[in-house]
């Protein structure tokens, strides 16, 4: 499928990258980035090779500058609203995609932007990465889950302080505070970022699966229905293909032939 706005590529067979494509305005999030993302990530679902999915930005300043402002300016409270819950049906497909995601942030993740990376599995920072929920300075707030995702990941405290002042956090900031996994020079992120990817792609695709359903849907319960939960996906791995192969694999001291099965 031909993409304007995105770009799509399969690297090393089972490794997805999806690339955010407007750099002449910092990968800005418009309409059509979002129509995108969708019928990417539909795409990505459908295909039963991927076991890992990278995204990131074009360029070498910006992951994604944020919502794209000259769009927002256009916006009545309603048509804000249609904006903010097109955008939410995109990222819910790419939180609840059945793979693990990494967001690979190649310079300023701002806005819609961070909250887009928040909808990934894991973060991955390149050093001059910066982070933050600025819209306050536009007169507005978060509307794309930065109130509840930055809160869940960094905690309510340093959440509120980012989004009352709209100040940005460097990349090292952002990984002391937790909000992404770890911080490398630009030059070496996307080599980082396959090989995190590479490393989860050893693994069984139904067993990842029920890993991040697990931690996902369990940490939205309570603690007793989330450890019956984590039970149930516990279960659901011993009726996979792939989990008798692991475990004999161990016995037989040689490394598992997955099937996805
Ligand atoms: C997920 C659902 C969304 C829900 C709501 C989300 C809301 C938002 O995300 S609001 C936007 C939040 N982001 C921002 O406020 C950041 C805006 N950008 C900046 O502050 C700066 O561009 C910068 C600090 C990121 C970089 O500054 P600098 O290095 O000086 O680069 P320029 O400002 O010259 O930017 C280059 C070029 O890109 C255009 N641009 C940057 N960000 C956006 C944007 N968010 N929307 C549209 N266009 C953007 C900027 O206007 C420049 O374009 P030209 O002037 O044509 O060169």
């Amino acid at each position: 499928m031909g993409y304007s706005v995105i770009d799509y590529q399969i690297v090393q067979d089972h490794i997805a990258v999806v690339t955010l494509s407007r750099p002449e305005s910092l990968n800005a999030l418009n309409r059509q980035m979002f129509i995108e993302l969708g019928l990417v990530f539909s795409e990505i679902e459908r295909d039963n090779r991927i076991k890992a999915v990278i995204l990131t930005g074009s360029g070498s300043k910006a992951f994604s500058a944020g919502a794209d402002v000259s769009e927002l300016q256009r916006l009545s409270a309603v048509e804000a609203r249609n904006f903010a819950l097109a955008a939410y049906r995109t990222q819910d497909q790419i939180c609840s995609l059945p793979v693990p995601t990494i967001a690979a942030l190649n310079g300023y993740a701002l806005g819609g932007g961070c909250e887009l990376a928040m909808c990934c599995d894991l973060r991955l920072a390149s050093e001059n990465a910066r982070l933050g929920q600025p819209e306050i300075n536009l007169g507005i707030i978060p509307g794309g889950g930065g109130t509840q995702r930055l809160a869940r990941l960094v905690g309510v405290s340093r959440a509120k302080e980012l989004i009352f002042t709209g100040k940005i956090i460097p990349a090292r900031v952002a990984y002391e505070w937790g909000l992404v996994n770890r911080v490398v020079p630009l030059e070496e992120l996307m080599e980082t970022a396959i090989k995190l990817a590479g490393e989860i792609a050893t693994k069984s695709r139904p067993v990842l699966a029920l890993a991040k359903s697990a931690i996902d849907r369990g940490s939205d319960m309570d603690l007793t229905p989330a450890l019956h939960y984590e039970i149930e996906c516990f279960a659901g791995c011993f009726a996979t293909e792939d989990h008798h192969e692991g475990i004999r694999a161990f016995l037989e001291k040689r490394v598992p032939r997955y099937t996805d099965r």
